[in-house]
């Protein structure tokens, strides 16, 4: 596939175009399509193994799918890109460079063209953004696990991504780092209008960032089975989240897909299944 600009209208920014990844003796997925608008948030909830990880690093250009294609902005991907800013769960930090250089560092390769003053003043202003200001000199070895991932956060979002793309980003973090992160991600994400793609195996956390949650059949031969649009209002927080109007039947139906739906309706697709557009449900109104 070339350049397609306009594909999709002015929203859509990634589209996902029937892609299939296949090892020997196993179909992880095929004929997979999904898109992300611009400025959207959209979790990608399911089972181990039905292909989650696969998919973000298909996305981040870190491995190829054996069918279809994937366009950002209107264009096929090849590879790995800046455009596409990666939060890994395990931080992925250069050890031996200061948080503000870990940062410094990939804000000077997205602007080759700025002098050093202008670079470490971007790489102070994200690490400001995520409380890091006073621990910006500090190696990662001197960082506990959370301000470790908040470097990681001020990394991805201070090279301004077309696409912020996060494999559980707070599952190795424990409960009270976790939900302040998550917040925190979620802040930032909407102060920036930045599109963000996420893996999680957490419903509270899909239910408090998604626009969107994609739900995920058990694998091999995974597929979105259905699209579910979260609707409660914004801003979120954790703290009065099961307060909101709406919450209970959207946690519920996640629920009941990940209990039972993705195992029942995992393997062939039932008749007339059109996998470019899966069911869409909005649980919140039902
Ligand atoms: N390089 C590989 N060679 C063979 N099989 C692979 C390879 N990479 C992934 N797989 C298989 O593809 C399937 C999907 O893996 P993937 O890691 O994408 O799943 P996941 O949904 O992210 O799982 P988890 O939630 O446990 O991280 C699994 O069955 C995995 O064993």
């Amino acid at each position: 596939m070339n350049a397609m600009p306009g594909m999709g209208g002015a929203a859509r920014i990634v589209s996902i175009e029937g892609i299939a990844r296949r090892f020997p003796g196993l179909t992880v997925f095929q004929d997979l399509w999904f898109h992300v608008d611009r400025g959207e948030f959209v979790c990608l909830v399911g089972h181990s193994g039905c292909g989650k990880t696969t998919i973000l690093n298909i996305l981040a250009g870190l491995d190829v799918p054996d069918e279809g294609g994937v366009l950002v902005d209107g264009r096929e991907i090849s590879g790995p890109s800046l455009d596409r800013a990666v939060i890994f769960q395990g931080h992925a930090l250069m050890p031996w460079l200061s948080a503000l250089e870990n940062v410094a560092f990939a804000v000077s390769c997205r602007n080759p063209g700025w002098d050093k003053a202008r670079v470490r003043d971007a790489a102070r202003a994200a690490l400001a953004r995520v409380g890091l200001t006073q621990a910006a000199e500090r190696k990662p070895a001197q960082l506990s696990g959370g301000m470790k991932q908040r470097v990681g956060i001020a990394r991805a979002l201070a090279v301004e991504p077309k696409l912020l793309l996060m494999d559980e980003p707070f599952s190795a973090l424990d409960a009270l780092t976790r939900g302040t992160l998550q917040e925190e991600v979620s802040r930032l994400v909407t102060e920036a209008g930045q599109t963000a793609f996420m893996i999680t195996h957490d419903v509270d956390e899909a239910i408090l960032l998604a626009d969107r949650i994609l739900l995920m059949t058990n694998g091999p031969e995974a597929r979105v089975a259905e699209v579910v649009q979260n609707t409660l209002p914004r801003p979120r927080a954790r703290a009065n989240l099961h307060h909101m109007p709406g919450y209970h039947p959207l946690r519920d139906h996640i629920m009941d897909f990940l209990i039972t739906r993705s195992r029942t309706l995992a393997g062939k697709p039932p008749e007339g299944w059109d996998s470019r557009r899966p069911p869409v449900v909005v649980p919140a109104e039902a």
